[in-house]
């Protein structure tokens, strides 16, 4: 569903069906801190074999949200599962879910491989996966380096190789392209689609709309800590960014009847009317053919970015404010 919506739950029917997968279930997921309301029960599922984009502007509940579902912060209410079970009671943890997380702590003075070798350890995998994942993430030349010297990006693709080491069938990534270049950015999305490709399942968060557009099969839109939008990236793309000619005439009601007659969708606002379902050339030779003036004709595009900020509009923590007029 992809209306604007405040809370979903998930359906019995979800539960049901996807019982047994890699699946990760969030119900009535709050979290507060003080007076402060970060994650307002939030409901969402994400399934496996596709990539869910999480997406929201700063301070929208992501980063949070993402910690309550590797047990990292505790819901105030609500819960949150993978596969059934609470994230901190699997006896494995980075083998059932594999997670990046903004503001890693990592020890300046290890290198990436002694990093890697640690959790490994930690974790009961093989030091032979260590070296498998710094292939993957392509940090191979780099693996002897202190990791206090890498940069932002390096960084971004350690977390990533920390996050598969566990070979694991959930892979939560939170922010995974910043710092990255574009190269690193092409790269993370196509690594988020193979991972969803080979079945698992993968939920990635950004506030970056075209980003999501091209990286996400599935979105979930939040917005200070609600779920605004829970629906198909296709989906949220034919609704949202939808294109329609606006045509203004003196005599709208005549023109609308007209356009509606032929199969058109119209919406009127005083003399203008907003047309889905015919182009400029057509609603030009419906009114021409009936003698009708028009003012005005022309196709409007709204580009997904402004779909995205009217959909979290009001629901930016941090909005620039337009700089004063000085005469
Ligand atoms: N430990 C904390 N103590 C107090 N407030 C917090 C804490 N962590 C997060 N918040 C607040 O909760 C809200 C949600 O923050 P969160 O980091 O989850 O958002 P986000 O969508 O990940 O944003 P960003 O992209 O900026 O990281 C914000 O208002 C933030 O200031």
């Amino acid at each position: 569903m992809c209306p604007p919506l405040a809370r979903r739950e998930p359906r019995g029917h979800d539960l049901l069906t996807l019982g047994g997968n890699a699946v990760i279930v969030a119900s009535g997921l709050t979290k507060r801190y003080g007076d402060r309301v970060a994650v307002d029960d939030v409901s969402f599922t994400v399934r496996p074999g596709r990539v869910t984009g999480f997406l929201g502007p700063n301070g929208a509940g992501k980063s949070t949200t993402m910690r309550m579902v590797i047990g990292l912060d505790r819901p105030t209410a609500g819960t949150v599962t993978v596969d059934g079970a609470r994230y901190a009671d699997s006896p494995a943890p980075l083998r059932a879910v594999g997670a990046l997380l903004e503001a890693r702590a990592l020890h300046p003075g290890r290198t990436a491989r002694a990093h890697l070798r640690w959790l490994a350890a930690s974790n009961g995998i093989p030091a032979a996966r260590v070296e498998e994942v710094l292939g993957l993430v392509g940090l191979e030349a780099v693996a002897g380096q202190r990791v206090g010297r890498f940069s932002l990006g390096m960084g971004q693709r350690l977390g990533i190789a920390a996050a598969l080491l566990g070979d694991p069938p959930v892979v939560v990534l939170d922010e995974p392209v910043n710092g990255l270049d574009p190269e690193g950015i092409r790269w993370v999305r196509s690594l988020a689609r193979d991972l969803a490709a080979e079945g698992r399942t993968v939920l990635v968060s950004s506030h970056l709309m075209a980003e999501m557009a091209l990286t996400a099969d599935h979105l979930v839109v939040v917005g200070r800590g609600r779920v605004l939008a829970d629906c198909a990236t296709a989906d949220f793309i034919a609704q949202h960014a939808a294109s329609f000619v606006r045509v203004r005439t003196p005599r709208p009601g005549a023109l609308a009847d007209l356009l509606r007659r032929s199969g058109a969708q119209v919406t009127r606002d005083g003399d203008e009317l907003r047309v889905q379902g015919a182009d400029t050339v057509a609603v030009g030779e419906l009114a021409a053919g009936a003698g009708l003036v028009l003012h005005e004709l022309g196709l409007v595009r709204s580009s997904l970015e402004d779909a995205f900020m009217t959909l979290t509009a009001g629901s930016v923590e941090y909005a620039a404010r337009p700089a004063e007029v000085t005469r």
